[in-house]
């Protein structure tokens, strides 16, 4: 076998040095690396030398390989280079690739790494990662030929490497040839295209795509999209963007992907944001494995950490202390609430509570006068202006009781931070925000993050879905001061649910309380296209719900990636409990960062956004029986949010004693 290899490898070696020899001389150290790379052919690598190597401009790869690891733009240099040059060479690499059509998706940048290589001689280069780029010495090619994640099929490899053959005259193919490499089709295998513009037939496999490709082994968020996702990640906004879709269809993503997109185009700290507390750290960790070179620049962070960490900054008090806050609630609602017409009218200490969190403070309404005309959106109850009076009544002695105590609460905080930029903004805004889960912000966190962004080309991105609203209350775009002009985009492929589960989602009437409020289009559950066929869903009714459940997650063929959701903190401790019990790993939600785990993770509906998992266990629960019509709503809108956090498989319990 090696003699095999030795004989191919010899080959490969001398149609390199050929070829290599009709151009321009290379310094000796780098035309040994262009050898090993043109010999690398043998593994599936493909290079392209840039023409005017060795007098590359600095700003430019000097080789391109497109290989199983991926694409890497190579520069050759004595010293390690500026960052700026080697960001310019990925740039000018990642203009070229954008959107190379394969059977799985488009191409995206995240396939491609910069790699800097230096001579031996200068000894054992400084190793690692610059942020930009990856230094290496002639002697450490291994490092990023052999061996590591593999991201491209042969079949891509070779079709990118064609494409970028076919797209410029600067990369000259070295030790193969980009028109008269014959096609590859085995069994199952897509083949490469005859024509000379290198690219894959897209037409004939838009069909394949959906049902073979995804399934593949090569269908990775990281390294494609579809069309319409790419084109957003890429696409220049004049100002403010939003983009909506169903659960599951890659707003996310998009979004992660877009942040590495601009942090590669920019300077300064962009910000990746949500009132979710542990959604931003799972979103870090997606996007240290899309973009880690450019980890650095993007700040994760939940809104109020964001604004408890500025106020700070400014030497401003930022505590919060839940437990207090919570007190001096209840003592409030016990003195004047629950004895008064606030009582009368609704018997719910949660509804008052959201009226101030949602709309009295939620809005930052300062006078009595200012809450009698104001929008109530999503939260029904008609309230005559004269029956406000006795709310403000009530909103102005829980603010007593804070201060007495001598604490803020979540709201008092953003308010707080709000009021700090408008007297001194900030010394440098964020090249770039995203706001994921908006639809679940108060309308003084969107002023907030509006504060914090601003208005300028692509600085804000707003990513969310009216039917998963999860918080009381509602607001206007407009209402916070910013202007999409048109600039809304809606994504519709499902990624995440298998058809049955998706079918399941639809059967929530969740009314989408956002969409026609902004004047989107509303897109609906029902009008995602789900990716993936298949599927299961369970509805189980019976009178002992734990013990069915318990045997339900034993009898799962994978029981890895299983959570239980329920809709209060009391209900996810008592399932804790019994998961506990019957012998199962409990990983609680909120302290979950999205690693894979064996665990079974339990949490409540709210600690579930953003997240997914294969399979999902949604067990009965006492519930109020309402008559109101917003809070029925509320309760559907979270059904779907916890139905469709299942990818392959959903239980649904329903508790039936005699
Ligand atoms: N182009 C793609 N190819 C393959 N998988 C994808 C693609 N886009 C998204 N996915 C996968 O689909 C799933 C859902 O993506 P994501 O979380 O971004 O959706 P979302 O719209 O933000 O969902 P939700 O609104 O429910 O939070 C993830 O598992 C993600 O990896």
């Amino acid at each position: 076998m090696t003699g095999t290899f030795n004989h191919r490898d010899e080959r490969l070696r001398r149609q390199a040095q050929q070829e290599l020899q009709a151009r321009p001389p290379l310094p000796t150290w780098q035309r040994r690396v262009v050898e090993r790379f043109a010999v690398e052919r043998g593994t599936g690598w493909y290079t392209l030398l840039n023409q005017f190597a060795p007098d590359t401009p600095p700003n430019r790869p000097d080789v391109v390989l497109s290989g199983p690891q991926g694409v890497l733009a190579v520069l050759l240099r004595e010293e390690e280079p500026a960052w700026e040059d080697s960001r310019a060479a990925f740039v000018w690499t990642a203009e070229l690739l954008a959107g190379v059509p394969t059977p799985h998706g488009m191409l995206t940048e995240a396939a491609l790494r910069t790699v800097v290589v230096v001579p031996a001689r200068t000894g054992r280069a400084r190793s690692g990662h610059s942020g930009e780029h990856l230094l290496i010495a002639e002697n450490e090619l291994d490092r990023v030929l052999v061996g590591g994640e593999r991201v491209l099929e042969a079949t891509d490899a070779l079709s990118v490497a064609r494409h970028l053959g076919n797209s410029t005259f600067d990369l000259t193919p070295i030790g193969w040839n980009a028109q008269h490499i014959p096609a590859q089709r085995g069994a199952g295998e897509t083949g490469v295209s005859g024509r000379s513009s290198g690219l894959f037939e897209v037409d004939q496999l838009r069909e394949e795509r959906f049902e073979r490709a995804v399934r593949g082994p090569f269908q990775d968020w990281r390294i494609f999209l579809d069309d319409s996702q790419l084109g957003l990640v890429r696409r220049q906004y004049s100002g403010p963007a939003r983009i909506t879709g169903p659960a599951g269809t890659g707003k996310t993503v998009l979004a992660l992907h877009r942040l590495a997109y601009l942090a590669r185009r920019s300077t300064g700290e962009l910000l990746y944001t949500t009132h979710l507390r542990n959604l931003p750290r799972i979103a870090e960790k997606q996007f240290r494995s899309l973009a880690g070179q450019v980890r650095d620049r993007v700040r994760f962070q939940h809104l109020h950490g964001w604004a408890r960490e500025f106020l700070v900054e400014r030497g401003r008090d930022a505590e919060v202390d839940e437990q207090q806050i919570e007190e001096a609630f209840r003592a409030v609602w016990e003195r004047t609430g629950a004895g008064g017409p606030l009582a009368t009218a609704r018997p719910s200490r949660a509804y008052w509570k959201d009226e101030i969190d949602r709309v009295i403070k939620g809005r930052g309404l300062g006078t009595l006068e200012a809450y009698r005309h104001a929008p109530r959106r999503g939260r029904g109850g008609n309230l005559t202006p004269g029956f406000r009076a006795h709310v403000w009544e009530f909103y102005c002695e829980y603010e007593r009781e804070l201060s007495e105590r001598g604490v803020y609460d979540h709201n008092d905080v953003l308010m707080r931070a709000l009021d700090e930029l408008g007297r001194k903004p900030l010394e440098r805004r964020f090249t770039a925000a995203v706001v994921d889960e908006v639809q679940d912000l108060t309308l003084i966190g969107l002023r907030l993050v509006h504060a914090i962004s601003g208005d300028a080309p692509n600085q804000l991105l707003l990513v969310g879905d009216g039917q998963q609203q999860v918080y009381a209350g509602g607001w206007r775009l407009s209402e916070a001061g910013i202007s999409l002009s048109g600039r809304g985009e809606v994504l519709r492929r499902n990624y995440r649910n298998r058809t049955t589960i998706v079918d399941e989602a639809c059967e929530f009437d969740a009314v989408n309380r956002f969409d026609d409020l902004d004047g989107g289009p509303a897109v609906t559950m029902r009008s995602a296209l789900p990716v993936l066929g298949g599927g299961r869903a369970v509805h189980w009714r019976g009178a002992d719900q734990e013990e069915a459940l318990v045997a339900a997650l034993r009898a799962l063929d994978d029981p890895s990636d299983a959570a239980v959701l329920t809709r209060t903190n009391n209900a996810a401790a008592r399932w804790e409990e019994v998961l506990r019990q019957a012998g199962f790993q409990v990983s609680p939600l909120d302290r979950w960062e999205g690693a894979p785990s064996a665990a079974v993770h339990v949490g409540t509906v709210h600690r579930a956004k953003g997240t997914e998992f294969r399979s999902v266990f949604l067990p009965d629960e006492p519930r109020p029986v309402t008559s109101y019509r917003e809070e029925a709503e509320a309760g559907q809108r979270q059904a779907l949010v916890a139905v469709t956090r299942a990818r392959d498989y959903v239980w649904i319990g329903k508790v039936e004693t005699r």
